[in-house]
Protein backbone atom coordinates (compact mmCIF):
# COMPACT_ATOMS: atom_id res chain seq x y z
CA UNK A 1 0.00 0.00 0.00
CA UNK A 2 1.39 3.32 -1.13
CA UNK A 3 1.10 6.19 1.70
CA UNK A 4 0.99 9.80 0.23
CA UNK A 5 2.67 12.40 1.94
CA UNK A 6 2.69 16.05 2.08
CA UNK A 7 6.02 17.66 2.79
CA UNK A 8 5.98 21.42 4.59
CA UNK A 9 8.94 23.68 4.33
CA UNK A 10 9.69 21.97 0.79
CA UNK A 11 12.23 24.47 -0.33
CA UNK A 12 14.62 24.04 3.01
CA UNK A 13 17.70 22.06 3.83
CA UNK A 14 15.87 19.72 5.00
CA UNK A 15 12.63 19.47 3.11
CA UNK A 16 14.73 18.97 -0.04
CA UNK A 17 15.73 15.88 1.25
CA UNK A 18 13.00 14.92 2.63
CA UNK A 19 10.64 15.25 -0.60
CA UNK A 20 13.80 13.61 -2.69
CA UNK A 21 13.79 10.36 -0.34
CA UNK A 22 9.91 9.88 -0.42
CA UNK A 23 9.95 10.46 -4.45
CA UNK A 24 12.55 7.56 -4.16
CA UNK A 25 10.66 5.34 -2.11
CA UNK A 26 8.09 2.69 -4.15
CA UNK A 27 6.29 2.39 -0.97
CA UNK A 28 5.97 6.51 -0.37
CA UNK A 29 4.20 9.06 -2.64
CA UNK A 30 4.95 12.48 -2.67
CA UNK A 31 0.93 14.14 -3.04
CA UNK A 32 2.11 17.97 -2.01
CA UNK A 33 4.27 20.40 -0.87
CA UNK A 34 3.49 23.04 1.10
CA UNK A 35 5.40 26.64 1.72
CA UNK A 36 3.84 30.33 2.22
CA UNK A 37 6.27 31.91 0.48
CA UNK A 38 7.05 29.68 -2.78
CA UNK A 39 6.87 32.01 -5.70
CA UNK A 40 4.72 29.38 -8.17
CA UNK A 41 2.51 26.56 -7.51
CA UNK A 42 4.06 25.01 -10.88
CA UNK A 43 5.68 21.10 -9.37
CA UNK A 44 7.99 21.75 -12.43
CA UNK A 45 9.41 25.12 -11.30
CA UNK A 46 10.91 22.70 -8.33
CA UNK A 47 11.69 19.90 -9.99
CA UNK A 48 9.07 17.94 -8.34
CA UNK A 49 6.75 15.32 -9.67
CA UNK A 50 3.94 16.72 -12.07
CA UNK A 51 1.38 14.78 -9.86
CA UNK A 52 2.68 16.56 -6.91
CA UNK A 53 0.25 19.97 -5.60
CA UNK A 54 2.01 22.79 -4.35
CA UNK A 55 0.60 24.93 -1.89
CA UNK A 56 1.13 28.10 -0.64
CA UNK A 57 -2.08 28.98 1.35
CA UNK A 58 -3.24 27.19 4.50
CA UNK A 59 -6.98 27.80 3.30
CA UNK A 60 -6.50 26.88 -0.65
CA UNK A 61 -4.75 23.15 0.50
CA UNK A 62 -6.83 20.36 0.04
CA UNK A 63 -4.59 17.26 -0.61
CA UNK A 64 -5.08 13.40 -0.65
CA UNK A 65 -2.23 12.62 2.14
CA UNK A 66 -2.97 11.32 5.14
CA UNK A 67 0.98 11.97 6.55
CA UNK A 68 2.03 15.77 7.10
CA UNK A 69 5.45 15.96 7.66
CA UNK A 70 7.16 19.35 9.02
CA UNK A 71 10.24 20.82 8.73
CA UNK A 72 9.59 24.51 8.53
CA UNK A 73 10.22 27.09 11.42
CA UNK A 74 9.01 27.18 14.81
CA UNK A 75 6.52 29.57 14.13
CA UNK A 76 5.07 27.71 11.37
CA UNK A 77 4.90 24.45 12.14
CA UNK A 78 2.44 24.94 15.46
CA UNK A 79 0.24 25.94 12.86
CA UNK A 80 0.69 23.36 10.42
CA UNK A 81 0.44 20.44 12.79
CA UNK A 82 -2.89 21.79 14.32
CA UNK A 83 -4.25 22.35 10.26
CA UNK A 84 -2.72 18.95 9.53
CA UNK A 85 -5.02 17.12 12.75
CA UNK A 86 -8.08 19.56 11.62
CA UNK A 87 -8.10 17.85 8.40
CA UNK A 88 -7.40 14.22 8.73
CA UNK A 89 -3.59 14.13 8.18
CA UNK A 90 -1.19 12.73 10.91
CA UNK A 91 1.80 15.02 12.06
CA UNK A 92 4.88 14.39 11.88
CA UNK A 93 7.10 16.95 13.27
CA UNK A 94 10.65 17.51 12.52
CA UNK A 95 10.87 21.21 13.08
CA UNK A 96 12.76 22.05 16.34
CA UNK A 97 11.30 25.04 18.89
CA UNK A 98 7.60 23.93 19.73
CA UNK A 99 6.91 24.49 23.22
CA UNK A 100 5.70 22.00 26.04
CA UNK A 101 2.13 24.09 26.25
CA UNK A 102 2.17 23.80 22.47
CA UNK A 103 2.97 20.16 22.59
CA UNK A 104 0.51 20.05 25.29
CA UNK A 105 -2.57 21.00 23.40
CA UNK A 106 -1.41 19.58 20.26
CA UNK A 107 -2.02 15.99 22.09
CA UNK A 108 -5.27 17.34 23.43
CA UNK A 109 -6.24 18.26 19.57
CA UNK A 110 -5.10 14.58 18.37
CA UNK A 111 -7.54 13.50 20.85
CA UNK A 112 -10.24 15.24 20.54
CA UNK A 113 -9.73 14.07 16.47
CA UNK A 114 -8.84 10.58 17.22
CA UNK A 115 -6.13 11.05 15.42
CA UNK A 116 -2.02 10.03 15.95
CA UNK A 117 1.14 12.36 15.79
CA UNK A 118 4.27 12.31 16.78
CA UNK A 119 7.34 14.91 17.32
CA UNK A 120 10.72 13.73 16.48
CA UNK A 121 13.50 15.86 18.35
CA UNK A 122 15.91 14.48 16.17
CA UNK A 123 15.42 11.38 13.41
CA UNK A 124 19.26 10.19 13.70
CA UNK A 125 19.64 6.87 15.74
CA UNK A 126 23.29 8.53 16.98
CA UNK A 127 21.55 11.42 18.80
CA UNK A 128 18.52 8.95 19.82
CA UNK A 129 20.98 6.31 21.23
CA UNK A 130 23.07 9.69 22.84
CA UNK A 131 19.82 10.49 24.60
CA UNK A 132 18.77 7.15 26.00
CA UNK A 133 22.50 6.96 27.21
CA UNK A 134 22.40 10.10 28.79
CA UNK A 135 19.05 9.26 31.02
CA UNK A 136 21.14 6.11 31.95
CA UNK A 137 24.33 8.11 32.87
CA UNK A 138 21.98 10.69 34.96
CA UNK A 139 21.60 8.07 37.63
CA UNK A 140 24.64 8.08 38.93
CA UNK A 141 26.06 11.34 37.24
CA UNK A 142 23.01 14.04 38.34
CA UNK A 143 25.97 17.03 36.94
CA UNK A 144 25.84 17.19 33.83
CA UNK A 145 26.29 19.84 30.50
CA UNK A 146 25.34 19.74 27.17
CA UNK A 147 26.85 21.67 24.37
CA UNK A 148 25.24 21.15 20.60
CA UNK A 149 27.28 22.67 17.87
CA UNK A 150 24.72 23.80 14.27
CA UNK A 151 25.47 25.04 11.21
CA UNK A 152 25.24 28.83 11.16
CA UNK A 153 21.95 29.23 9.76
CA UNK A 154 19.85 27.62 12.44
CA UNK A 155 17.28 30.20 13.51
CA UNK A 156 16.50 28.47 17.01
CA UNK A 157 18.84 27.98 19.71
CA UNK A 158 18.75 25.99 21.94
CA UNK A 159 18.20 23.10 19.27
CA UNK A 160 15.34 20.57 20.18
CA UNK A 161 17.48 17.93 20.54
CA UNK A 162 19.35 19.20 23.39
CA UNK A 163 16.15 20.45 25.30
CA UNK A 164 14.75 16.78 25.01
CA UNK A 165 18.25 15.42 26.03
CA UNK A 166 18.07 17.73 29.54
CA UNK A 167 14.71 16.42 30.01
CA UNK A 168 16.15 13.04 29.96
CA UNK A 169 18.84 13.63 32.36
CA UNK A 170 16.18 15.38 34.74
CA UNK A 171 13.70 12.51 34.04
CA UNK A 172 16.79 9.75 34.94
CA UNK A 173 18.39 11.52 38.33
CA UNK A 174 18.09 9.98 41.18
CA UNK A 175 19.93 13.08 43.36
CA UNK A 176 19.67 16.80 42.71
CA UNK A 177 22.68 18.21 40.75
CA UNK A 178 25.15 20.17 43.23
CA UNK A 179 24.58 24.00 43.05
CA UNK A 180 26.94 27.12 43.45
CA UNK A 181 25.58 28.93 45.80
CA UNK A 182 26.16 32.51 44.33
CA UNK A 183 27.49 32.73 41.07
CA UNK A 184 29.06 35.09 39.14
CA UNK A 185 28.81 35.79 35.50
CA UNK A 186 30.98 38.64 34.70
CA UNK A 187 29.81 38.30 31.03
CA UNK A 188 26.04 37.63 31.10
CA UNK A 189 25.40 34.27 29.42
CA UNK A 190 28.87 32.49 29.92
CA UNK A 191 26.81 29.46 32.24
CA UNK A 192 24.57 29.27 28.89
CA UNK A 193 21.10 28.59 29.13
CA UNK A 194 19.75 26.50 32.01
CA UNK A 195 16.93 23.70 31.36
CA UNK A 196 16.13 21.15 33.98
CA UNK A 197 19.13 22.44 36.12
CA UNK A 198 21.21 21.38 33.18
CA UNK A 199 23.23 24.02 31.42
CA UNK A 200 22.73 24.04 27.40
CA UNK A 201 25.55 25.87 25.45
CA UNK A 202 24.76 26.60 21.60
CA UNK A 203 27.31 27.14 19.47
CA UNK A 204 26.82 28.28 16.00
CA UNK A 205 29.68 27.99 12.75
CA UNK A 206 29.68 27.18 9.50
CA UNK A 207 31.11 23.76 8.35
CA UNK A 208 29.07 22.06 10.95
CA UNK A 209 25.82 20.27 10.23
CA UNK A 210 24.46 18.76 13.62
CA UNK A 211 26.51 17.68 16.48
CA UNK A 212 25.44 17.26 20.40
CA UNK A 213 27.92 16.32 23.10
CA UNK A 214 26.93 15.86 26.92
CA UNK A 215 29.45 16.16 29.62
CA UNK A 216 28.86 14.47 33.08
CA UNK A 217 31.11 15.03 36.06
CA UNK A 218 31.33 13.55 39.45
CA UNK A 219 33.95 13.41 41.93
CA UNK A 220 37.70 12.36 40.40
CA UNK A 221 35.66 11.46 36.96
CA UNK A 222 34.03 12.36 34.63
CA UNK A 223 31.74 10.71 31.39
CA UNK A 224 31.43 12.17 27.64
CA UNK A 225 28.62 11.55 24.99
CA UNK A 226 28.78 12.79 21.53
CA UNK A 227 26.96 12.27 18.47
CA UNK A 228 27.64 13.67 14.77
CA UNK A 229 25.58 13.92 11.96
CA UNK A 230 27.99 15.30 9.24
CA UNK A 231 25.27 15.15 6.39
CA UNK A 232 21.34 15.46 6.60
CA UNK A 233 20.97 11.71 4.68
CA UNK A 234 21.43 10.99 8.84
CA UNK A 235 17.86 11.67 9.13
CA UNK A 236 16.02 10.20 6.58
CA UNK A 237 16.40 6.41 7.65
CA UNK A 238 14.48 7.57 10.83
CA UNK A 239 11.77 9.95 8.90
CA UNK A 240 11.48 6.70 6.60
CA UNK A 241 10.47 4.55 9.62
CA UNK A 242 8.22 7.33 10.83
CA UNK A 243 6.34 8.00 7.96
CA UNK A 244 5.53 4.39 7.67
CA UNK A 245 4.79 3.65 11.47
CA UNK A 246 3.55 6.95 12.23
CA UNK A 247 -0.77 5.44 11.64
CA UNK A 248 0.42 2.71 14.40
CA UNK A 249 0.37 5.10 17.14
CA UNK A 250 -2.32 5.96 19.18
CA UNK A 251 -2.53 9.91 20.06
CA UNK A 252 0.27 12.47 20.20
CA UNK A 253 3.81 11.12 21.10
CA UNK A 254 7.10 12.43 21.18
CA UNK A 255 10.31 10.97 20.21
CA UNK A 256 11.34 8.49 17.22
CA UNK A 257 11.91 5.53 19.85
CA UNK A 258 7.81 5.41 19.55
CA UNK A 259 8.04 3.72 16.22
CA UNK A 260 11.43 2.19 16.46
N1 LIG B 1 14.02 16.46 13.73
C1 LIG B 1 15.17 16.39 13.05
O1 LIG B 1 15.84 15.35 12.98
C2 LIG B 1 15.64 17.60 12.34
C3 LIG B 1 14.97 18.77 12.51
N2 LIG B 1 15.38 19.91 11.88
C4 LIG B 1 14.55 21.08 12.09
O2 LIG B 1 13.75 21.28 10.91
C5 LIG B 1 13.47 22.67 10.77
C6 LIG B 1 13.87 23.11 9.36
O3 LIG B 1 15.27 23.03 9.23
P1 LIG B 1 15.99 23.43 7.86
O4 LIG B 1 15.42 22.67 6.73
O5 LIG B 1 17.44 23.37 8.14
O6 LIG B 1 15.55 24.97 7.76
P2 LIG B 1 15.40 25.88 6.46
O7 LIG B 1 15.38 27.29 6.92
O8 LIG B 1 16.42 25.47 5.43
O9 LIG B 1 13.96 25.49 5.86
C7 LIG B 1 12.73 25.91 6.41
C8 LIG B 1 11.77 26.11 5.24
O10 LIG B 1 10.46 26.32 5.74
C9 LIG B 1 9.85 27.37 4.98
N3 LIG B 1 8.77 27.95 5.78
C10 LIG B 1 8.75 29.12 6.48
N4 LIG B 1 7.57 29.26 7.14
C11 LIG B 1 6.83 28.15 6.82
C12 LIG B 1 5.55 27.69 7.19
N5 LIG B 1 4.77 28.40 8.02
N6 LIG B 1 5.11 26.52 6.69
C13 LIG B 1 5.88 25.77 5.85
N7 LIG B 1 7.11 26.15 5.46
C14 LIG B 1 7.59 27.32 5.96
C15 LIG B 1 11.00 28.31 4.71
O11 LIG B 1 10.68 29.16 3.63
P3 LIG B 1 11.32 30.67 3.57
O12 LIG B 1 12.80 30.46 3.70
O13 LIG B 1 10.88 31.16 2.24
O14 LIG B 1 10.73 31.40 4.74
C16 LIG B 1 12.12 27.32 4.37
O15 LIG B 1 12.09 26.95 3.00
C17 LIG B 1 14.24 23.38 11.88
O16 LIG B 1 13.37 23.63 12.96
C18 LIG B 1 15.29 22.37 12.29
O17 LIG B 1 15.70 22.51 13.62
C19 LIG B 1 16.47 19.91 11.07
C20 LIG B 1 17.19 18.78 10.89
C21 LIG B 1 16.84 17.51 11.50
O1 LIG C 1 18.46 22.67 12.63
C1 LIG C 1 19.05 21.57 12.52
O2 LIG C 1 19.91 21.37 11.66
C2 LIG C 1 18.68 20.47 13.43
N1 LIG C 1 17.67 20.64 14.23
C3 LIG C 1 17.15 19.70 15.14
C4 LIG C 1 17.24 20.24 16.56
O3 LIG C 1 16.97 21.43 16.77
O4 LIG C 1 17.55 19.47 17.46
C5 LIG C 1 17.73 18.32 14.96
C6 LIG C 1 19.18 18.32 14.58
O5 LIG C 1 19.92 18.75 15.67
C7 LIG C 1 19.42 19.20 13.36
Amino acid sequence: MTTTVLVAGFQGAMGQKATAMIERDPELALGAVYSPHASTTNPAAYDLPATTQVFTDLTELKTTATVWVDFSTPTGAFANAQFALEHEMTPIIGTSGLSDEQVAQLTKLADEQHQAGLLVPNFGLSAVLLMQFAKQAAQYFPDAEIIEMHHADKQDSPSGTAINTAKMIAAGRTQAPETVANPVETLPGARGANYEEVPIHAVRLPGYVAHEQVLFGGPGEALTIRQDSFDRESFMHGLNITIKQVGRLSGFAVGLENVL
